[in-house]
């Protein structure tokens, strides 16, 4: 198969997204309105890779990149690998927060090579895409929201992951309470035990379920049904600070959870006017992205890559 690529750049829009949402570890997750844009270019040879925003001057500049790595996983499954890249990343979401930042960087890799090969999308349809992506990522529960926008339940067949995405009931607004410390996700799913005891299990079925009728029929049963007990608990130790708040939150009546696998936590309704959170959280109100990821063509602004300018634009 040979493989022929455009001329000329393609961006991708993705958004940033909170997993499990408390009982729906792996499976439930919800695309939040703060986005990273990337750019992407064949050129000659060589790779160049240019980050603004979160991460620059930290993240990798080559091959070990994530959108660069998702790139070239794309390449391999559409037949063939271009002479030269340049990538271009104006970075919003917070990385290794629980707010989906690698999952945005995957999506936006495999959006932007198959953007990047004449024929990509005759060879990888969108349903490709989710399963790559989520093959990258080791689980689908940031990629399909990501993706597909909204409220998404995910689930792995043999053949791989698939995902609904469904409408959230009005009035939902969430909360982020982000702290500048980092949590890796790999760390945290370490501190996961290999079995549960089969109540805990069961408990977790039917506060799942709850919670899809509570995000999209009846927000009145969102405290209840963002009850968890397969992950929360055995990551506390590790993140004590986003424990005490959910709990603080939580005695408040709010029903909030910790927004992937932390430290981040997020609020599914409003706030206690007053409700007072402390000095070690940038808390913002992000309504749900329903539109999931967006590729066009086009290189990024002056104005954008100034993540000052970017800031007051998103
Ligand atoms: N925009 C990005 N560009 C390149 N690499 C990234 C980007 N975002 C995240 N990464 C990589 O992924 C790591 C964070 O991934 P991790 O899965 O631990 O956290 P997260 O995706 O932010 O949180 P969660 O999966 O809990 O929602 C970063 O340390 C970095 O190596
Ligand atoms: N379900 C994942 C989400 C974070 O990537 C976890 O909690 O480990």
């Amino acid at each position: 198969m040979s493989t022929t690529f455009a001329a000329g750049p393609v961006r991708v829009r993705v958004p940033a997204t909170s997993a499990n949402l408390g009982p729906g570890f792996d499976a439930l997750g919800l695309a939040l309105a703060l986005h990273d844009d990337v750019v992407a270019e064949v050129t000659s040879g060589g790779v160049a890779v240019e980050v603004s925003g979160e991460g620059a001057g930290e993240l990798p500049a080559d091959d070990r990149h994530l959108v660069v790595r998702a790139m070239r996983e794309t390449f391999d499954v559409l037949g063939g690998q271009p002479r030269g890249l340049a990538v271009e990343c104006l970075n919003r979401i917070p990385q290794a927060r629980g707010l989906g930042s690698s999952s945005a960087a995957i999506v936006a890799g495999v959006l932007l090579a198959r953007a990047l090969v004449s024929d990509g999308p005759d060879r990888l349809d969108d349903a490709g895409v989710l399963r790559l992506a989520a093959g990258i990522e080791g689980h689908p529960d940031n990629v399909a929201p990501c993706l597909l926008g909204g409220f998404t339940l995910a689930w792995t067949e043999p053949t791989g992951a698939r995902a609904v995405s469904v409408p959230v009931a009005e009035g939902i607004m969430p909360t982020v309470f982000v702290p500048a410390d980092r949590g890796l996700t790999a760390t945290a799913r370490a501190a996961l035990p290999a079995t549960v005891p089969h109540g805990d299990a069961a408990f977790n079925a039917g506060r799942a379920a709850l919670l899809v009728h509570a995000l999209t029929v009846d927000p009145s049963l969102l405290l209840p049904a963002t009850v968890d007990r397969l992950h929360q608990v055995y990551r506390a130790a590790g993140m004590p600070g986003t424990n005490a708040l959910v709990d603080a939150l939580r005695v408040a009546g709010v029903a909030a959870v910790v927004s992937g696998a932390g430290p981040t936590v997020l609020a599914l309704t409003d706030l206690p006017e007053g409700f007072d959170a402390g000095t070690n959280w940038q808390v913002r109100q992000l309504p749900v992205d329903v539109s999931g990821a967006q590729v066009a063509g086009g290189r990024l602004g002056h104005a954008e890559r100034d993540p000052v300018a970017a800031g007051r634009k998103s």
